[in-house]
């Protein structure tokens, strides 16, 4: 009992300094647990093709960027939704610092489905069918600790200008060594009994580490003469351990419960997966915080149809096609006055679903300035265009007494409202959904025979891809038919399946072999195939997805509709348009 009532999870002020907001976990964990509940993972789709740019930071402003993984990292096959796909994984996928050093926990990947919700029903490819992607400690972890994740040695490389030179994995070796061989644990000790010499020696420090001469080891090295005298006896990773944790009470005092809300497939039909009370939750408590993005402008957002420029055969967006728009906006809030979307990224928060009639919890401005700067609703929409750290968090509180097990809602407001009732009236199921199935569900199956192009045209539908994975079994031995040098054992698309054979072994269930005519790519250039074919592949090699531009979220006419600020806690500061 005592399990569900205590928090176990805190979003508080990050130990690193200036890194904004941390998480924190208030239990020890062990390597291998499993830390709160898994992520929803929301695909964000050729970001620079809609926008007509090359690189966000320069050609519109996308602070998303800075949060989003990349596709893989998301897991189950994600890559294959676009041809440049990232994935915006809130919560544990956005809130934890990066320590190359202190690093204690690593995220799996997504699972993907769509909670029973069909190709047939309205709310197909209105919500993420990613989710389920889980945190786990990789060492043993102290109650109190902060959090981190690896996000990859690239991420501090390539923002040198706005984070300066963060210490790496290598810097600390070097650093330790500094410390051993100015041998300043003697030389402290012989100082120790002098106050004048202490002082002298605290200001030697100081112009160690802030000499101009920057370097990443530089910036490993302990800040203060104090951490210094630790780092000598103890080492400089038992000291940032030691300065990386916060107590409980602090925690409790100035941090913000993360695991007040669990993910389930919601009560609401049609609306795909919600959030649950982990524990009851009184009127007026915090049911969870949410940190927030900001999107100065929304039609960012907007995607295109592309056109194929017939002379130089580059693609290029139709500005006059609008083809629809990010399945992110659906985890937005907005206002009709404003360009500015804000989009948060709290812990299970994504799931909250709407209730026009009796919600149990609302969304407010934080009231705490390490969490909301009060300052920013007073500016202008385009102040936040050179801002790029999010500033701004909504608390989500409880309206009346919240049971243990209860999906939690808010309400979106009146205009999504109408949106939805206007959708649920104009929704079309697409052609041929009766008989669509899904590649998750196809690749779930390795015993049925897949069906020869002979039998079958269609590839299934037209929705789906086939490839040969060679990472996935070794078949490497059976390209005896082709030139070696020509081929890669790369993955690569299959263009049809040719024959199936049937294959017995003593005491084995039957199982098939398939002769496949491969797509595979010319130098490298993936404008230039030739057709190879293999025989005897077994099932495990070949895996269904979905063709660019053709999963649920694609689904014609799929619902789009940000949240609404309310207009009560809306700052006027922020009109700058009127959407009708
Ligand atoms: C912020 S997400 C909420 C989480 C979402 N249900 C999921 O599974 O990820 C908003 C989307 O959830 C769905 N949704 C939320 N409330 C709903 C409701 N009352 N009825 C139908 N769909 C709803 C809509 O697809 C909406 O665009």
């Amino acid at each position: 009992d005592d399990d569900t009532k205590k928090c176990k999870l805190y979003l508080a002020k990050s130990t690193i300094p200036n890194a904004g907001l941390g998480v924190f976990t208030s239990i020890n964990l062990f390597p291998n647990d499993s830390i709160g509940y898994g992520d929803p993972a929301i695909p964000i789709v050729d970001m620079d093709f809609h926008n007509d740019g090359s690189s966000s930071a320069e050609d519109y402003h996308w602070l998303l960027d800075d949060y989003n993984w990349k596709a893989s990292a998301a897991g189950y096959f994600m890559e294959a939704e676009a041809e440049k796909t990232s994935a915006h994984v809130s919560g544990m996928g956005a809130m934890p610092n990066c320590h190359m050093r202190l690093k204690n926990i690593v995220e799996s990947v997504n699972e993907y489905d769509t909670a029973g919700v069909t190709r047939g029903d309205p709310g197909i490819g209105a919500f993420t069918g990613y989710h389920n992607r889980k945190t786990f400690a990789i060492k043993p972890i102290e109650a109190g600790q902060e959090l981190f994740v690896d996000y990859g040695k690239q991420w501090f490389l390539t923002r040198e200008n706005d984070m300066g030179l963060v210490p790496l994995v290598e810097s600390y070796p070097i650093a330790t060594k500094f410390l051993d061989h100015f041998r300043l644990k003697d030389f402290l000790e012989r100082l120790m009994f002098s106050r004048e010499s202490e002082e002298l020696m605290s200001d030697l420090w100081e112009l160690i580490v802030r000499f101009p001469y920057k370097s990443r080891p530089q910036s490993a090295l302990p800040k203060n003469l104090n951490t210094a005298k630790k780092a000598i006896e103890r080492g400089i990773y038992q000291t940032e351990l030691w300065q990386s944790t916060r107590s409980l009470d602090e925690l409790e005092r100035d941090g913000k419960c993360l695991d007040n809300i669990r993910p389930g497939n919601s009560t609401i039909s049609g609306a795909g997966r919600g959030a649950f009370a982990a524990r009851f939750l009184p009127k007026g408590s915090l049911v969870a915080p949410a940190p927030l993005l900001h999107v100065p402008d929304r039609d960012i957002l907007n995607m295109y149809a592309d056109k194929i420029d017939p002379f130089t055969q580059e693609e290029y967006r139709d500005f006059s096609k609008l083809t629809g728009r990010q399945l992110l906006l659906n985890y937005c809030f907005g206002h009709r006055s404003s360009s500015l979307l804000l989009c948060p990224y709290g812990f299970q928060t994504a799931f909250i679903n709407h209730n026009g009639i009796s919600p149990n919890a609302k969304v407010i401005w934080s009231t705490d300035s390490m969490y909301h700067n009060s300052s920013f609703l007073e500016q202008p929409v385009k102040h936040f265009d050179n801002v790029w750290r999010p500033f701004l968090g909504f608390d989500y509180v409880a309206l009346r007494d919240i049971q243990e097990g209860e999906e939690i809602t808010i309400n979106y407001g009146a205009h999504w409202e109408q949106a939805w009732t206007a959708h649920l009236q104009s929704w079309v199921p697409p052609i041929g959904y009766e008989k669509f199935v899904p590649p998750q569900v196809l690749n779930a199956d390795r015993t049925s025979p897949l069906r020869t192009f002979d039998e079958d045209e269609t590839m299934y539908t037209d929705h789906i891809d086939l490839y040969c994975e060679f990472s996935n079994i070794s078949i490497k031995k059976q390209k005896s038919e082709w030139d070696q040098d020509e081929f890669n054992t790369n993955d690569h698309k299959v263009y049809r399946i040719l024959e199936r054979t049937k294959n017995h072994e003593e005491g084995e269930p039957d199982y098939y072999l398939y002769t496949l005519d491969l797509l595979v790519e010319i130098d490298g250039n993936a404008e230039k195939f030739m057709l190879y074919t293999l025989t005897n592949v077994p099932r495990e090699a070949i895996s269904f997805y979905y063709k660019r531009y053709h999963s649920d979220m694609f689904v014609s006419g799929a619902f789009r509709h940000e949240m609404m600020i309310p207009d009560d806690i809306f700052p006027s500061a922020w009109k700058n348009i009127y959407l009708s």
